[in-house]
Formats: C-alpha cells, structure tokens, sequence
C-alpha cells in the first residue's frame, strides 16, 4: 500500500507536486496518468526516497520508503530502465542487487526465468535493446518479491508479445494482493491493465477513481442508430435533453437518451430499427477531456 498526504515537491520557482494526497490500494493496479510533466516521476521519485519531499510525506506498506531495513523486498520499481551498469551480464547485475538484501542466485534465476531473459542472461546489458533492458528492470524489481510495485513506463520498447506479458503480469501481481502503481501514457493498454486510476495534471491529482467511473462521467455515451426512419425518429426525440446528430444517410448518433427508451419510442410509433447500439467512449477520450485544461505542452494540429 502507498499513502501520500499533503505531498509537495518544489524545484526553485517551479512546484512540479503541488499538495498531492492519496492512497494505492493492495489487489489492484492502479494506473498512474497525466500530460508530459504533470509530476508523475517526481512522485514515484518521491515514493522511493530518490527525491525528499519539499512539504508532506509519503509511505510505503506503513512507512516511508527509507525507514525499511530491506527496501528491495517492501517495494520493487521500475523507474529508469537504463539505470544500469551496462559492463556488466544481466545475471552479474540481478546478483550484485540481490547480495545487498541476502537474497541468493536462485531468486536470480526464478526472475531472469519470469522475464524471459534466460537466452541473455550471460551478457553485456550495454548491448542490450530497449525492451531487453524493460525486462530487466522488472526483474530486478521483482527480485526482492515485493508487496509493492512501481512500474513507470513498463512497456516502452516492448514488442507486442512483450505487452501483452507486462500486462498479464501486472494482472498477476495484483490478484496476489500486490499493490501495483503503474504509469503508461498508452491509453487503450491502460484501458486494458488498470483497474483504478490516478490522475495528475500541473503537478495536482484531477481525478482519483476506478477505471469505469472515469469513461461514464468524463464522456456522454451516446447510441448509434440506423434505420431507414431517420427523420421521423429524429423529430421524435428532438427535446431539449437529447442531442441528435445524422452522421451519414439512415444513421442517427444521440445522446441523452438510453438504448431501451430510444428502442421503445421507435416501436411505439411503429418505426423500423436496423440498428440500436450504445457507444462507449474510450478511456482515451475520457483522458483527454480530463486534462485538456492541464496539458503543459500542446502540438499544433498538422494543416
Ligand atoms: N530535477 C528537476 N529540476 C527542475 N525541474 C524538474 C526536475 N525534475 C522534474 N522537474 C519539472 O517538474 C515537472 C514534473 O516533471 P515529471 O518528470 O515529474 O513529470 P511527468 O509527469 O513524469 O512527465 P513525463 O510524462 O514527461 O515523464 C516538470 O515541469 C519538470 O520539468
């Protein structure tokens, strides 16, 4: 479990955490969002003990990370997967970690097995690829077999395979009763991972709820409908509540009105219906009205 209350993180003049409180709870995996720059890594920084809080204080299973007489086996984290000694073989590296919390090779090798770096275990990490390297900073996170886990980017550099692993995984941890803190900026595999969600905007949380909430109140579903009636259902539904927009010949989209009543209406008035189906707005779109007042840097729409 990860507790932060009233944290704050300030670089001279610039608050990159501004008062930021909450809790990641154990079984789940959290997601951790936001724009490029809203505070994530300061606060994973922080939640590790690389970076000391300016005001607030965060902890891990009960205590702040650097209280923990054997931090590797309370907290594993992936935050900069090029953060290691590239001379050395994955296997030497996994070893040399292990030996400062009295863990032996055969923890190593169970993790080098659970990532799949067997074939490469024996050499330089210097050559190895981005995914490679994704592979063996969750390993060395798993090493200690934490309650706690921070993946920041996890997937970056994975091939599809490799994707689809860190998310059966993360789904793993979190059914064991781990807590997993996970931030992506990829939302359809968000989509796919989290079960709840943290979000950060200029260094402040925006939103702090479970996945679905999330989609439901930041979007309108809407329904689809074909029908070869359009303009008499259309007239039907026109009130002020209920928006209709004809996106091409036969096919209504509407919002403000549930599936089974737009159904019932049309069959009270007798009118034939093609299609009825209700569209769920993706996490992506819920994202981006969530932060469209956050986002610190904005690209010009291509001409
Ligand atoms: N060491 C530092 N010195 C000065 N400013 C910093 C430092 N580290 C981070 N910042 C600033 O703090 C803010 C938050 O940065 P942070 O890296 O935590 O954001 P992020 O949400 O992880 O972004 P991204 O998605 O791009 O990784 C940014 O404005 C960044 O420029």
């Amino acid at each position: 479990m990860i507790t932060a209350e009233g944290l704050v993180k300030r670089y001279g003049a610039k608050t990159a955490v501004n008062n930021i409180s909450f809790t990641v709870q154990p079984g789940l995996v959290t997601g951790f969002l936001g724009p490029n720059g809203a505070g994530k890594s300061t606060t994973m920084r922080m939640i590790v003990g690389l970076d000391r809080p300016s005001a607030g204080r965060v902890n891990v299973n009960g205590r702040p990370y650097s209280a923990h007489s054997a931090p590797l086996r309370e907290v594993g984290a992936l935050l900069d997967a090029k953060a290691v000694h590239t001379g050395r073989s994955a296997y030497n590296h996994l070893l040399a970690m292990a030996a400062t919390h009295g863990i032996g090779p055969s923890r190593v090798r169970e993790v080098i097995e659970l990532t799949g770096l067997q074939s490469v275990a024996g050499k330089r990490v210097g050559g190895f690829s981005l995914g490679m390297g994704q592979r063996l900073g969750i390993a060395a996170a798993l090493l200690g077999d934490p309650a706690t886990l921070i993946l920041d980017e996890p997937i970056n550099g994975l091939d599809p395979e490799g994707v689809l692993w860190v998310r059966q995984l993360v789904r793993t941890l979190a059914a064991e009763g781990r807590t997993v803190l996970l931030s992506s900026h990829l939302m359809s595999e968000m989509a796919l991972t989290a079960d709840h969600l943290i979000v950060l905007g200029r260094g402040e949380i925006i939103a702090d709820a479970p996945v679905a909430d999330i989609v439901s109140g930041a979007t309108r579903a809407s329904v689809r409908v074909k029908t070869p009636h359009a303009s008499e259902l259309a007239q039907l539904l026109a009130t002020p509540d209920v928006a209709v927009l004809r996106s091409e010949l036969g096919i209504l989209e509407i919002t403000g009105l549930a599936a089974p009543q737009i159904g019932e209406l049309a069959a009270r008035h007798g009118l034939v219906l093609h299609e009825l189906t209700p569209q769920n707005a993706s996490l992506e779109e819920a994202y981006m009205a969530l932060t469209q007042d956050a986002v610190e840097y904005r690209t010009e729409a291509l001409r």
